[in-house]
């Protein structure tokens, strides 16, 4: 039974009538901790003593096992608070699109396999053991066209019904037309009109486009590998060659102060952060700064630091943002939601503050001295709310333009006047090939989620991007790379765009999870999964949680099913046109939808107030991924929850990498995990789920002059090779 019975168990939820016999005993047990609140009881259950498997577990995982910092006499059992509140099975539902769609093409017997192109996992990694990826078949297939499109479309419509009703016919013509909600809907006071005209509607063959997402996190990146920056510049828009025009305008965001510096509560655990341990290497590291007056920003600024509610640096901003106002080239890594995005903003708009800028709406042509790129649209929108939000009142403006909106409105916000032109990598080369912006003035370029950025599904790109004729050679600008993650052949790549002496911040372990998410592993079997995720999220009861799925299709039928048991959920993933990702957003963020489904799309850099679950419905091809996407919790000193239903079927590959994230964050690691670990070493499996696993600094390992610099390092928790070799 392959992944895309869930299309078939959305017209008859019962799983009865899909899983053969034999697979429903093997399935269905739900044993060895499968329970949310019996992980703790199997941890001893399933230990077996064996004193092989023990020696090795202590020897690999010693670090960890305490309960670390979990609540004293804190259960994972709740009162079950039954309905989730806010249901809406929309009147859509059911009665949109099912008629032509593959909710008819399909194999009866549920038994479809999904294509690579429906993961929306970063590189069509193929796992060792998995049964997903591989088996391409035509209907599901991106390049099957507009006809494949039709039915997806026609799908979408169905799914989508099932939050919200009242759709706006007006939106397929109305170009011009402001829609509500949406991405800039950030935040508490920015939310208002959330909901209002939200189509879900079928697009079939619709001109609405898509944005031309192609299974990666943003834009198809067009003839990859190609040298000229402008081999594709006849094809229009990058992804949107094989689409219909997008039209789609995203609303303005909310202009008001309030809206403007909207901001969440640091959390109990914030002050902790001072504890993590920070690692500089490179030649002549600027001493770090230990409050933002330190940094000796201009008025403005440190009045717009105050205004987000910012008082005290966290340890990324402390050793990046002089490292930054020296001019130099970095390369920081910290966890998931610790300040990355202001520790390269801050010292940037200082600069720009203090050097004068030049682009402004009276140029003809644009010249922003900052490019900021990142590999989500809505990533790229939040950012360049963060970069509006700290050059408040100041002469810089910031400007966002990102794939499945107007390519015509992300000129028009252009040519206003750009300082900072936040954007994801396909439509800044479709700007740059139509000559939209210039680059000889640039003087920054930032990656954020530079691993991503660098890998194979962007990595082209960007080379094109530093090679695009005017703009400055590296050793002219300042290049920076910020992300929680940084596997080590990313880092060699990295060089490529950095100048040789650029230092590198390693603030706690290089692509640790956050200790502020309380992690749980269950062993959950392909079949159990709805069950349980259905129990948990009834526990949880009204608590905002993002549902993580490795497929998009899965993503809706999730959602749709979640609905189903009035459960009110939205979903986001790169099938949904711009516009509905960015209602789907909306809503959650407003709580207006307790729960939403996700794909990869969304595992990186979202900052959403109040997300205090995280579920792997199923895990992430690698545990990088996973750090990401249990990163949507716990953060800024908050605490959170994250669960994974891990299938040994399709997950054993994750269970030696898992291991290790759980004991580097001190948490429970199931017996039964370690067991799966274990097996998976002795038999001698190398499944590659992240080369760098136990990289824990920077790659340049002789770097000349490295040093420990400015404060402890983190040795203790350092693996020694021997640990690396036998990992890897
Ligand atoms: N010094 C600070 N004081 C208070 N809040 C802060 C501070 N720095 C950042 N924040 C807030 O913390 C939250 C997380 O920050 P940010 O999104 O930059 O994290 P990140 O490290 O980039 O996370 P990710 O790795 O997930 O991208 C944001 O809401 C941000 O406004």
């Amino acid at each position: 039974m392959g992944d895309e019975d869930w299309e078939a168990e959305i017209i008859k939820p019962r799983m009865s009538s899909y899983v053969p016999v034999f697979e429903k005993d093997r399935y269905s047990s739900g044993a060895n901790g499968d329970t949310f609140n019996r992980t703790l009881a199997s941890l001893s259950e399933m230990d077996d003593g064996s004193s092989r498997r023990d020696r090795f577990m202590r020897s690999r995982f010693a670090a960890g096992r305490s309960l670390g910092n979990r609540d004293p006499g804190e259960s994972n059992t709740r009162e079950n608070t039954s309905t989730v509140g806010g249901f809406r099975v929309g009147r859509s539902f059911g009665n949109r699109g099912f008629s032509n769609n593959k909710f008819e093409e399909g194999d009866s017997s549920g038994f479809w396999r999904e294509s690579n192109n429906d993961r929306e996992d970063n590189q069509t990694r193929n796992r060792g053991f998995s049964k997903r990826g591989g088996c391409q078949d035509g209907n599901d297939s991106e390049a099957s066209g507009s006809s494949r499109r039709g039915g997806r479309g026609s799908f979408r419509g169905c799914c989508g019904g099932f939050v919200l009703g009242s759709p706006n016919s007006k939106y397929e013509q109305d170009e011009g037309t402001q829609h509500t909600g949406g991405i800039f809907g950030s935040r508490r006071s920015a939310l208002t009109g959330v909901g209002k005209g939200d189509t879900y509607q079928s697009r079939s063959g619709s001109g609405s486009g898509r944005g031309g997402y192609k299974g990666l996190n943003e834009e198809v990146i067009t003839g990859s590998g190609k040298n000229s920056w402008k081999s594709e510049a006849k094809g229009g828009e990058s992804g949107d060659t094989q689409g219909p025009k997008v039209t789609y305008i995203p609303p303005p965001p909310p202009e008001d102060e309030n809206s403007i510096f909207a901001h969440y509560q640091t959390g109990i655990n914030f002050d902790k952060y001072d504890a993590i341990l920070v690692e500089v290497s490179g030649h002549d590291v600027p001493p770090a700064i230990l409050t933002f007056e330190e940094a000796n920003l201009c008025q403005t600024l440190n009045s717009n630091i105050a205004k987000a509610g910012y008082t005290k640096l966290t340890p990324v901003q402390k050793y990046s943002i002089p490292i930054i106002l020296g001019g130099r080239d970095l390369m920081a890594c910290a966890q998931t939601g610790s300040g990355k995005t202001a520790a390269f903003l801050l010292p940037i708009l200082a600069h720009m503050m203090r050097d004068g800028v030049t682009a402004s709406c009276f140029k003809e042509l644009q010249e922003p001295e900052c490019i900021i790129v990142a590999p989500t649209r809505e990533l790229i929108s939040q950012i360049y709310l963060e970069a509006r939000k700290f050059s408040f009142g100041t002469c810089v403006r910031a400007v966002a333009i990102y794939g499945g909106t107007q390519l015509g409105h992300s000129i028009r916000q252009i040519v206003q006047g750009c300082n900072i032109l936040c954007a994801t990598p396909g439509r800044l080369m479709d700007i740059i090939r139509k000559e939209k912006i210039g680059l000889r003035q640039v003087k920054y370029i930032v990656l954020d989620e530079a691993d991503r950025m660098l890998d194979m599904g962007f990595g082209p790109e960007m080379k094109k991007l530093i090679s695009c004729p005017g703009m400055p050679s590296k050793e002219q600008r300042q290049t920076l790379m910020f992300s929680a993650t940084f596997p080590e052949e990313i880092q060699r790549l990295a060089g490529e765009f950095l100048k040789s002496n650029y230092l590198f911040v390693a603030v706690g372990q290089v692509g640790g999870a956050c200790r502020d998410v309380q992690q749980t592993i269950l062993q959950v079997g392909q079949y159990s999964k709805r069950e349980k995720l259905v129990e948990i999220l009834r526990n949880i009861g009204d608590e905002r949680t993002m549902v993580f799925v490795e497929t998009k299709k899965k993503a809706d039928f999730i959602a749709t099913f979640l609905c189903q048991e009035k459960i009110s959920t939205t979903s986001i993933h790169g099938d949904r046109e711009q516009r509905e990702r960015e209602q789907a957003l909306g809503d959650f963020r407003c709580g207006k939808c307790l729960a939403l489904v996700a794909t990869s799309v969304a595992a990186r850099g979202l900052d959403i107030e109040n997300v205090q679950h995280v579920i792997n419905f199923d895990l992430p091809s690698t545990i990088d991924e996973y750090v990401h996407r249990i990163g949507r919790t716990g953060r800024c000193g908050n605490t959170g929850r994250a669960i994974s239903f891990f299938d040994p079927e399709s997950d054993g590959h994750l269970a030696q990498p898992l291991v290790k994230v759980l004991s580097d964050a001190q948490q429970d690691v199931p017996a039964w995990l370690e067991e799966i670990a274990f097996s998976m070493y002795v038999t001698g499996f190398s499944g590659s789920t992240r080369g760098n696993m136990f990289v824990s600094i920077d790659t340049r390992k002789n770097y000349p002059g490295k040093s420990s610099l400015n404060t402890a390092r983190f040795s203790s928790q350092a693996p020694n090779p021997v640990d690396d070799e036998s990992w890897d």
